[in-house]
């Protein structure tokens, strides 16, 4: 038996990714990919469009040129014609061009979205832990990868495609500029690469900006869906504490804004400057278009050309740049989407993994050592543990004695720091998490509440039987909720929501129902019943918000629902936890005893110290010796 395993990263210390920085054509790889996969014939049209659509603005210009020197020249109206219809048709180009860029444009971005996201909720499913939703850093790059992974696919073609278009308009005028006037190519050229530089830069503080801004907007969600939540309400009425709330959204909402607000400025500062350096280069040109003209050197289509080409070449020029930098900026965002996308498991998971068969013997857990994070306190400290195949055990212990977390080693949703979890001898880090989860079913003590119907509430322990009402009623029967359940408005059918309606026409919507705490809580274990015939039951503090009578009966159902089972069963109610086979008493990270009821009672130790105390509490103080609690202060007011 290994008892002291590889050792597994907690949550704090799982890196948000693959930890490499991915090449910018890797990148761009994966969105073109993505995109062709997505919609591949509107991204191919659409990428046609925006190509052919950079070669416009030459085309148009050539033909001003042919046409101003054809009439300056008398040349025949046959020679006229052919710069005219090229005008046209570059100008039908230039109006319906866009139109149909826009609107494939839209294709893409829709189809792309739904990829993107499928992929991405696909990637977080797929870590078997909770190491990585407990990650602070992870969740904010989720959150940007939620955002960008639905139009940063199509941002990024967008831009490398206009970057294109812009580098054939480039050279289209840059072919012209460098016949009428070389120095002046150059001139125009050169300038270009501060602008170059300064894009880049720009566009990179734009993309720390985005993660910064989202890793706020993220706080700001947290207070506004506080504000607007039902199961909020009451305490933040109580305590007052709207006004609080409302102060720290808006006190988010100026931190972001004011990271946007800085964005804006160096932009604003950096354009500008830009824009002075581009008009000192087209002025000087101008000048010397118009010496040229007047020594003969130029005609007056060749100062027209001249004109267009520079303002050309410094427009696509600026526009390439502008473009470059917005590639590079969806490629920075982009790379946030790949990150998740591409996270390893937040769990190594074995590549060839050991069936888990049903089990015969037990499961042990050996030397069970964990703590959720290297600089956390150790809540485990080498727990042995054996829960024999067929038999219950109950656990109990104090608040924060590491109950939940075993339960929580048990699903594997964490690995143990040192130590091994044993199904019939099988380490569960050899195993398949998704076979192990299926052999079990489990209550959570902070179990899940649905905004759905009352049958999917039930459902969803086990969606084969999602549309059995006969196992979902059986299942609600056994946790005491079949009669108040076919009493609401539309039965099973009922939603228990009051935020969301029924997915059905407006017309046809009716109010839903909420339930109880406890009813809530029967309703979780109806949602554990169904899952019947699993290797083994856990049910943690499954009667905490019962009546006593629904606690009595629920405790029946669960001796009879659990009887010849291996369960384990968690309760601070020790009555509730008598007639288990074993019980295991937990304390500083170990099992301190074991034993039966009857055992551990004569024993006389901390299980026999907490049964006596909560005995205490339901000895009738009006008689006999021995009493605890407050006198009634109905009667010391009265005097008796
Ligand atoms: N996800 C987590 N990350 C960090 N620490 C955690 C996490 N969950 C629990 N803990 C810590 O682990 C310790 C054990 O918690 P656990 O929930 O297992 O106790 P418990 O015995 O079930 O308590 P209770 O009786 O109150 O339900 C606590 O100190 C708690 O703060």
């Amino acid at each position: 038996m290994r008892s002291l395993r590889r050792r597994v990263p907690a949550s704090s210390e799982i890196g948000t990714g693959t930890g490499h920085t991915r090449s910018a054509r890797r990148r761009v790889t994966a969105a073109v990919v993505l995109c062709a996969t997505a919609a591949p014939w509107a991204s191919a049209g659409y990428a046609t469009l925006t190509l052919t659509s950079g070669l416009v603005p030459v085309l148009i210009a050539w033909m001003t040129k042919l046409l101003i020197d054809g009439l300056t020249h008398d040349a025949d109206l046959r020679t006229l014609l052919i710069p005219a219809l090229g005008y046209v048709l570059a100008a039908i180009i230039v109006g319906i061009g866009p139109l149909a860029a826009r609107y494939l444009r839209g294709v893409v971005d829709r189809e792309v979205g739904l990829l993107a996201q499928d992929r991405l909720f696909t990637a977080v499913g797929r870590h078997p832990g909770l190491g990585r939703l407990e990650d602070p850093a992870f969740l904010d790059r989720l959150r940007v990868a939620q955002d960008v992974g639905r139009t940063v696919a199509g941002q990024l073609a967008d831009a490398t495609l206009s970057a294109g278009r812009s580098l054939l308009t480039v050279t289209g005028f840059m072919v012209s500029l460098v016949a009428l006037n070389p120095v002046m190519a150059l001139v125009v050229l050169a300038a270009g690469v501060p602008s170059l530089l300064a894009q880049l830069a720009l566009s990179r503080h734009q993309a720390r900006a985005v993660l910064e801004v989202g890793r706020i907007e993220r706080r700001e969600d947290f207070y506004a869906r506080l504000i607007a939540a039902p199961t909020a309400a009451k305490e933040i009425r109580l305590f007052a504490i709207g006004d609080f709330l409302r102060s720290r959204v808006l006190a988010e909402r100026r931190a972001a804004n004011a990271v946007t607000q800085s964005v804006d400025a160096r932009q604003t500062k950096v354009q500008s400057v830009l824009e002075v350096l581009s008009c000192l280069v087209s002025g000087a040109g101008l000048v010397w278009a118009v010496f040229a003209a007047h020594t003969g050197d130029l005609t007056v289509g060749g100062v027209t050309m001249f004109v267009a080409a520079v303002d050309g070449v410094q427009g696509s020029l600026g526009s390439l740049l502008i473009q470059l930098a917005a590639s590079q900026r969806a490629l920075l965002m982009f790379d946030h989407y790949l990150e998740v996308v591409e996270a390893e498991p937040d769990l190594p998971v074995a590549a060839e993994p050991v069936p888990l068969t049903p089990l015969r013997h037990g499961i042990e857990l050996s030397d069970v050592w964990f703590r959720y994070a290297p600089d956390h306190d150790w809540v485990l400290r080498g727990l042995n543990l054996f829960i024999p195949h067929g038999g219950s055990l109950a656990l109990v212990g104090l608040n924060g004695a590491g109950k939940s977390t075993l339960v929580k080693l048990l699903c594997r949703f964490y690995d143990p720091t040192h130590g091994a979890v044993l199904w019939d001898g099988v380490d569960l880090r050899d195993a398949d998490p998704v076979e192990l989860r299926a052999r079990m079913s489990t209550l959570f003590q902070d179990f899940q509440h649905y905004d759905m119907t009352a049958a999917e509430n039930i459902g969803l322990g086990d969606l084969r039987l999602l549309e059995e009402r006969d196992r979902i009623e059986a299942a609600a029967a056994k946790a005491g909720m079949h009669e108040k359940l076919a009493q609401l408005p539309q039965g099973y059918d009922t939603m228990l929501s009051r935020t969301f309606h029924h997915d059905a026409p407006a017309e046809e919507h009716r109010p839903g129902t909420l339930l109880s705490g406890g009813q809530h809580q029967r309703l979780a274990l109806a949602r554990a019943f169904i899952r019947e015939g699993r290797d083994l039951m856990i049910l943690d503090e499954p009667s905490a918000g019962l009546d006593a009578e629904a606690e009595h009966e629920i405790h029946l159902s669960i001796r009879r629902h659990r009887a010849d089972r291996t369960s384990l069963l968690i309760s601070h109610r020790l009555s509730a936890v008598r007639d288990a086979h074993r019980i295991a008493v937990l304390g500083d990270g170990q099992v301190k005893e074991e034993g039966s009821h009857r055992e551990l009672l004569g024993s006389g130790g901390e299980y026999a110290r907490l049964f006596a105390l909560q005995a205490d509490g339901y000895t009738d103080d009006r008689h006999g010796p021995g009493t605890v609690g407050p006198a009634d202060p109905v009667e010391a007011a009265a005097g008796r």
